[in-house]
């Protein structure tokens, strides 16, 4: 079967340049080999990434092309499609003017995956707070994508985070907003959705045939028959049932600080949690260097480190760059599946 994602590159986006995210981009293309990684380029400020690089003591060749000329440079030299806006700033000091090449990374990247220049976008990690104070409106990366690729598709999105490690996979059904607002934003519906949507990448992208959706409550012991909080019974025990009469293999709602340990996490594939904190301790504090952040439910597949842009490191060189090798390899594995999966389905199509 031809494999349309082996012949095109992932596009990684540079992220905050106060941040790690150039070190680790140079330090990972430096190991390309050892890591057995995927071919990649980079959006990115050219003239900042060699600033680092000479920071950091480090001989990397970079060359400026187009996205089209990346796969046959890779060996050679790390690939920089330039960004039109400058975005350079010292390691720990973002710059309000660095954000606008920060947001155009993002949405070139998107753009190169859409016209079939790229087979997957891997993204560097932003500072929220930088770009807020510079007027992005969205709270993250899994949110501005979605809106992105709502505009792409024409019918709205609705994403998923997805943290995956060795051990552990966990969505939180609520992604970046504050604790106190977490039981207002969750319902049945938005419960039914997220689990779909997990169903559904699982198979397609994963390969997971019949995955496991391990719930969590909302309260402590889930609720404990409604004397510790009834969320758990209002809407969270409806969306479960609703699930598995559709076929999904959802159970719950759990326990949530039972559902974490090694023989819990062996029953599921996927643990749907209902806020960030509840997911994302769990998967950081297992495997912090090898979780990849993954978006749910768009059309075009996007990983990230699970890591943030570690001010207190960057440009030291210290920065463990394994996170970001699994979310490349991650990317590319999961973009050959989807392109396998179209192929089947447009050979289904031919047939029927
Ligand atoms: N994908 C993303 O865009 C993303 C993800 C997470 C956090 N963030 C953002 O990053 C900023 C900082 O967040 P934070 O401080 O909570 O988390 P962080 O991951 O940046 O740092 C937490 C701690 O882990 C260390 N650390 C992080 N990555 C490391 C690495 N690769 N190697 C060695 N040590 C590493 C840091 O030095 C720091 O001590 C925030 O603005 C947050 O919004 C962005
Ligand atoms: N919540 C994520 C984390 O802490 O790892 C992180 O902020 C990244 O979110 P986006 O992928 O939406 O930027």
């Amino acid at each position: 079967m031809v494999d349309s994602a082996s012949f095109r590159p992932l596009a990684l986006t540079m992220g905050e340049p106060a941040g790690i995210g150039p070190d680790v981009t140079l330090a990972v293309w430096r190991e390309r080999s050892e890591r057995r990684l995927p071919p990649f380029y980079v959006l990115a400020d050219p003239d900042a990434l060699r600033r680092r690089a000479k920071l950091m003591g480090i001989d990397i060749p970079i060359e400026t092309m187009s996205a089209g000329e990346a796969i046959d440079a890779f060996d050679r030299v790390l690939p920089v499609v330039a960004l039109e806006s400058a975005a350079d700033a010292a390691p720990g000091q973002p710059e309000r003017s660095a954000a606008r090449g920060v947001i155009e990374a993002i949405a070139r990247a998107v753009g190169d995956v859409r016209a079939g220049l790229a087979s997957a976008l891997v993204t560097n990690p932003i500072n929220k707070k930088a770009l807020f104070d510079a007027g992005f409106q969205h709270p993250g990366h899994t949110e501005f994508l979605g809106m992105l690729s709502a505009a792409w598709s024409g019918s709205p999105a609705h994403p998923v985070m997805m943290l995956a490690g060795p051990g552990l996979r966990a969505v939180p059904a609520t992604i970046h907003v504050p604790i106190a607002a977490v039981p207002r934003l969750l319902t049945e519906e938005m419960l039914i959705r997220t689990g779909r949507t997990i169903d559904h990448d699982m198979r397609r992208r994963f390969g997971i045939s019949n995955p496991r959706i391990a719930v969590a409550g909302l309260n402590p012991h889930a609720g404990e028959g409604g004397v510790m909080g009834t969320e758990d019974d209002e809407f969270i025990r409806p969306a479960v049932a609703a699930l598995r009469e559709e076929g999904i293999n959802a159970f719950g709602p759990l326990a949530p600080d039972t559902m974490f340990h090694a023989e819990a996490r062996a029953r599921y594939d996927v643990a749907l949690c209902m806020y960030h904190d509840q997911a994302l301790i769990p998967t950081k504090t297992i495997a912090f260097s090898e979780t990849v952040n993954v978006t749910l439910g768009l059309p075009f597949v996007r990983t990230s480190p699970d890591h943030g842009t570690a001010f207190d490191i960057a440009g030291t060189g210290k920065a463990d760059i394994s996170s970001l090798a699994a979310a490349l390899r991650l990317a590319d594995e999961l973009a050959r599946h989807e392109a396998e999966y179209r192929q089947r389905e447009h050979a289904a199509g031919a047939v029927s």
